[in-house]
């Protein structure tokens, strides 16, 4: 789905990682950790297009991005869902046109029902009509996942899905991505919580990447 080949990123400044090989394959679950300047924003920005590489290859359904326009690239984006950090929510709309907004940007209609459904699989039915800074922490994150699986994308890419949010809430985000990898999604998280990756080992079968050093490690057994 998401390939990346001896990947080097450069702000302008040093290079912030190099030599990085990572490859997400379909239905597979990945976590993406390391220390917070690592990276892990940057490198998930590399695999849903919005950054390029400064060295090597990113492919993209086995598409090398290189070879690609920014309209080609804006294409295969809508088969990639992101949870970003920020949320990053228009703060006049209410919810669920926020959360619409992926299906009005690429001009089509969604059916009513399908968005309820939406609304109630991640429990904002009764929060639709609100604005976004009326929403708590833990319902801006569940607003933002259903932002991002309103096109059915095939991978889901999520950064910080649960911080700021309190256990309980985090276990309820962890639980609607591996139902999501269940359906068959590929799923990576960047997090700093190694609690979530160890509550989410028992559930499914993840990956866990560790940034550190310019690096991608794998990380070993003592999360
Ligand atoms: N647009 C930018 N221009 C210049 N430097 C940037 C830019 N975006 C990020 N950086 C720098 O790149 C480094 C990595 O940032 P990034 O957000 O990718 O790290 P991160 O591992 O996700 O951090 P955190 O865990 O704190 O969210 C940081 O030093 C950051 O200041």
């Amino acid at each position: 789905m998401i390939e990346l080949d001896n990947v080097a990123y450069s702000y302008g400044g040093g290079e912030l990682f190099s030599s990085v090989t990572l490859s997400l394959p379909p239905g597979s679950f990945h976590f993406l950790t390391g220390p917070s300047g690592a990276g892990k924003t940057t490198l998930l920005k590399l695999c849903y297009g919005e950054l390029t590489a400064t060295a090597g290859q990113v492919r993209l359904f086995g598409q090398d991005t290189r070879s690609l326009g920014r309209d080609d690239i804006a294409q295969l984006r809508r088969r990639i869902g992101v949870v970003h950090q920020d949320c990053q929510f228009l703060d006049h709309l209410p919810v669920a046109e926020n959360i619409a907004l992926p299906l009005t940007v690429a001009g089509r209609d969604g059916a009513p029902e399908d968005l309820e459904d939406l609304l109630g699989w991640v429990g904002l039915r009764r929060q639709a009509g609100q604005l976004p800074p009326e929403l708590s922490g833990g319902e801006r994150q569940r607003a933002a996942l259903a932002r991002a699986v309103i096109m059915s994308p095939d991978v889901i890419l999520a950064d910080e899905p649960t911080g700021n949010v309190d256990w309980d809430m985090s276990q309820r985000l962890l639980t609607l991505l591996i139902e999501l990898n269940r359906m068959g999604k590929t799923v990576l998280i960047a997090t700093h919580d190694l609690s979530l990756i160890r509550a989410a080992k028992s559930e499914v079968e993840a990956r866990v990447l560790r940034l550190k050093d310019r690096r991608i490690q794998a990380a070993g057994a003592n999360l």
